[in-house]
């Protein structure tokens, strides 16, 4: 069964070692004893940077919080020196990847070839593909699904065409909001998340879960109601209170789902 509603962390290269373990003690505590998380219809997944995740699996293990990596290599052995393999990730208990984020656009030059085939790479290894997408500059709702529409197919094709259909999670970012003091207007959000998941529901890539991320934080949830998916947090995820004050309002919105379907 697919989860109703997804809350994912990046915490790209901010935090250190300790502070990153410390991080996801205090995210455990708070999990574990949170209503949202009781009836597993909430999905919860976490990216620290590399040498952090074996710590974090283990800070988080006996809680519904899987672990993920920012970033991994298409190929899954070989001489490929400062690399991680979707396999590595795989065996060291990682359930999640995240790929094709505009900050590895932006620095490192990633292609959409390349972010397809480390799609492809990720669903070979049974990791669900975090794919990032979205615009670079402020365009319409329209304009903003059909770019987004168009990334997924690159993305999702060439491992569609090997037969490869696992579970996959689009997180629309667009970059303007990336970063940014507040994101973009939750109209915008929900017409964009809504359209990219109906056009893709549609077309070969199947349903997929479609979050939005860039400067979420408190309170968009419940501006967003269930018009996405659920959000990609980065920077306003830090504070732990934040994240509580985040997973309260998934609790709100879960219970208002039932409540309306009851
Ligand atoms: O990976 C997360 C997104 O890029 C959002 O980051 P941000 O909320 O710090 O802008």
């Amino acid at each position: 069964m697919k989860p109703e509603l997804t809350l994912g962390v990046s915490l790209k290269m901010y935090f250190g070692y300790q502070q990153t373990l410390e991080w996801s003690r205090q995210i455990a505590e708070i999990v574990s004893h949170h209503p949202a998380t009781r009836d597993g219809n909430i999905e919860l997944f976490v990216f620290p940077s590399l040498p952090a995740i074996a710590g974090t699996l283990e800070a988080f293990r006996d809680t519904p919080v899987k672990v993920g990596a920012q970033n991994m290599f298409w190929e899954d052995t070989g001489a490929y020196t400062g690399e991680v393999s979707g396999a590595m990730l795989h065996e060291m208990g990682c359930g999640y990847v995240e790929i094709g984020h505009a900050e590895r656009r932006r620095y490192f030059a990633e292609t959409d070839r390349q972010i397809a085939d480390k799609t492809t790479a990720a669903l070979r290894n049974q990791l669900i593909p975090v794919i990032c997408m979205g615009e670079a500059e402020r365009c319409s709702a329209a304009e903003a699904i059909e770019q987004a529409v168009e990334q997924a197919h690159q993305a999702l094709g060439p491992a569609e065409k090997l037969g490869l259909t696992g579970d996959a999670i689009l997180a629309y970012e667009p970059q303007w909001a990336i970063g940014a003091k507040e994101p973009a207007s939750a109209e915008f959000i929900g017409e964009v998340c809504q359209g990219l998941a109906e056009r893709l529901a549609r077309d070969a890539s199947g349903a997929r879960r479609v979050i939005y991320g860039g400067s979420a934080g408190p309170g968009l949830l419940s501006q967003l109601g269930r018009r996405s998916g659920g959000l990609f947090l980065g920077r306003f995820s830090h504070q732990p209170a934040a994240y509580k004050a985040i997973l309260d309002e998934a609790f709100t919105l879960l219970n208002a789902s039932t409540k309306g379907n009851g």
